[in-house]
C-alpha cells in the first residue's frame, strides 16, 4: 500500500503540479526500501509513458467525466489500469489496493466506481488495449506534429514507438581501446558507436565492475557523439560550456584535452568534480562557475574548439523521462530557441581562428537545432559548416543529415534498443574574424 500511496504522490505532483517526475519521486520514496523505490518508479513511468492509451481507456469505461474534486480518483484508476495493462499485475492486487488507495486519500464515495471500472478493465481492457494505436494516443498532438513536419509522418510514428519502452543503459569507456574488454567483463553488447550496451536486469550501477574507479561512466550512445566531434586529443584547449554534470567533459578530458568545464548550476558542477575524481581526470580540467551569457573570460581563451551542450527542451530523451510528453508545452520552445541562440553567439566568441564549434541539444525540434545554427552562420560569415561524416559515428549513414549535421532519433538502432534523440552541427571558424570576446 505505502508503495501505491508513493506512486500516487508522484503523479499528483507531475500532472497537477508539473514537477519532474526525477524530483518528484526524490520526495516520494523517502523511506522506503530499494525494491519498493524501484516499483514506485516503475509504476509512475509506465503510467506516464502510457497516460493517452490509459486515460482513453479510462474515458470509455466512465459514463461522464470524473468532476475536478476528484481528480485524485482519475490517478487512482490510472495506477490501477498501468499494474493491470502495463506491468501485468494480478487483477485482485491491482483492483484491491487501487480501492483502498481511495479510500486513504478521502476519495472513499468513489470506491464502488474504482472497483467496477478496474473490473471491466481486467475483462476486457486486453483487448481494447491491443486494438489501441498505442505510439499515437501516447504522444501529444504538438509533438506528434512538429515530428511529421521535421522528419516525415513514417519517422514521426518509429520514434513514438520507440519511447513505449524504457532506454537501455550506456556505458561510454573512459579508453575506446578498453571496449571490447569492458563489454566482456559486464556482458554488455558493444553498439557501433563504441558505446557499451547492459542488458536488462544489470546490477546496480554502484555495484559493477569498474564504478569505482570510473573505468566508464553512464551516457546514452547518442550523448556519446557531440563531444567526439572536436577530435579531442593531446593539448587540445577546449572549452565545455554548458558541462554539468560532465559527461562529455569527461570524453574530452579521457582523450588528453585540457579543458575548462563552465556551469553555472554549482551544485550540478559538484556532480562534474566527483565524476572527474573518480575518473582520475581533474588535473586536466578547470572547473569554472559561470554564466556562459556574462562570464568575463580568463587568460584560457580563446580556445582551440568549443563544445555548446545547450539547454533544451530534451524531448530527446523521452524514454527516458517519460514525464515530458505532459510537462513540455509548445509555448515555451520560442524563447528556449531564444536563449540558445544567444548562448551559441556567446560560444562562438570564445573560438579561436581555425578553431571547431559543436553545438549539440537532446532535442527533437528543428528550432532548437539547424535553426539555431543557420542563424549564427548568417551572422557570423567567418564560420563555416564543418560536415560530419558516418565513419566519424560508427558508419551510421542514417545518423547524417543532408549538410551534414548530426541527428540520431530514438528509433535509430532500433533493433538494439534505440538511442536518445539528440542532434550537433560542427562549425569552423576561418581566420577573418573579428577578434573575440575578451582578448
Ligand atoms: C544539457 S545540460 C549539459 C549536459 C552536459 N554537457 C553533459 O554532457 O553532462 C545543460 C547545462 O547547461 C547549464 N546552463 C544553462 N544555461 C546556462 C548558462 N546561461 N550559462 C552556463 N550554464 C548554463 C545547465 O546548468 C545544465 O547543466
Amino acid at each position: 500500500m505505502k508503495t501505491r500511496q508513493a506512486a500516487l504522490a508522484v503523479l499528483r505532483q507531475v500532472l497537477d503540479r508539473h514537477r519532474p517526475l526525477d524530483e518528484a519521486l526524490g520526495g516520494a520514496v523517502t523511506g522506503l526500501e530499494a525494491r519498493d523505490r524501484a516499483f514506485v518508479h516503475t509504476l509512475a513511468a509506465g503510467t506516464l509513458r502510457h497516460l493517452g492509451r490509459i486515460d482513453a481507456l479510462l474515458d470509455r469505461c466512465l459514463s461522464r467525466p470524473l468532476p475536478d474534486k476528484a481528480r485524485p480518483v482519475r490517478h487512482v484508476l490510472r495506477l490501477g489500469a498501468a499494474q493491470l495493462l502495463v506491468l501485468g499485475m494480478p487483477p485482485h492486487a491491482a483492483v484491491s489496493t487501487a480501492v483502498d488507495l481511495c479510500v486513504a486519500t478521502r476519495q472513499g464515495g468513489h470506491k464502488g466506481l474504482v472497483n467496477a471500472v478496474l473490473r471491466r478493465l481486467d475483462r476486457e481492457g486486453r483487448a481494447w488495449w491491443d486494438a489501441q494505436d498505442g505510439p499515437r494516443l501516447n504522444t501529444p498532438d504538438w509533438l506528434w506534429a512538429a515530428w511529421g513536419t521535421a522528419f516525415g509522418e513514417p519517422a514521426a510514428r518509429a520514434i513514438a514507438t520507440a519511447h513505449q519502452h524504457p532506454a537501455p543503459l550506456d556505458l561510454t569507456p573512459r579508453d575506446p581501446a578498453d571496449a571490447a574488454m569492458w563489454a566482456g567483463r559486464l556482458g554488455a553488447a558493444l553498439l557501433p558507436t563504441g558505446s557499451l550496451r547492459l542488458p536488462a536486469g544489470h546490477a546496480p550501477v554502484p555495484d559493477l565492475p569498474g564504478h569505482d574507479n570510473g573505468a566508464w561512466w553512464v551516457q546514452d550512445a547518442a550523448a556519446a557523439l557531440p563531444a567526439r566531434l572536436l577530435r579531442p586529443g593531446p593539448g587540445l584547449r577546449v572549452a565545455d560550456l554548458c558541462a554539468a554534470p560532465g559527461g562529455k567533459t569527461l570524453q574530452l578530458a579521457a582523450a588528453g584535452a585540457e579543458v575548462v568545464a563552465l556551469d553555472r548550476s554549482d551544485a550540478r558542477l559538484e556532480r562534474l568534480r566527483e565524476n572527474l575524481a573518480r575518473a582520475g581526470l581533474d588535473d586536466r580540467v578547470r572547473v569554472v562557475t559561470a554564466d556562459v551569457l556574462t562570464w568575463p573570460g580568463d587568460d584560457h581563451g580563446p580556445f582551440d574548439a568549443v563544445l555548446l551542450d545547450a539547454p533544451c527542451s530534451a524531448t530527446g530523451t523521452l524514454r527516458r523521462h517519460p514525464d515530458g510528453l505532459w510537462l513540455k508545452a509548445p509555448e515555451a520552445m520560442p524563447a528556449l530557441a531564444a536563449t540558445q541562440r544567444a548562448l551559441l553567439a556567446a560560444a562562438a566568441a570564445r573560438l579561436a581562428p581555425g578553431g571547431l564549434l559543436v553545438y549539440a541539444v537532446c532535442s527533437l525540434l528543428p528550432d532548437e537545432g539547424p535553426a539555431v545554427v543557420e542563424s549564427l552562420l548568417a551572422a557570423r560569415p567567418d564560420l563555416r559548416r564543418d560536415p560530419v561524416t558516418a565513419t566519424e559515428v560508427g558508419g551510421l549513414d542514417d545518423l547524417m543529415t543532408p549538410v551534414g549535421d548530426l541527428r540520431t532519433l530514438p528509433c535509430h538502432l532500433a533493433d538494439a534498443g534505440g538511442m536518445d534523440g539528440f542532434y550537433a552541427a560542427r562549425l569552423r571558424r576561418t581566420g577573418s574574424a573579428p577578434p573575440p570576446l575578451g582578448r
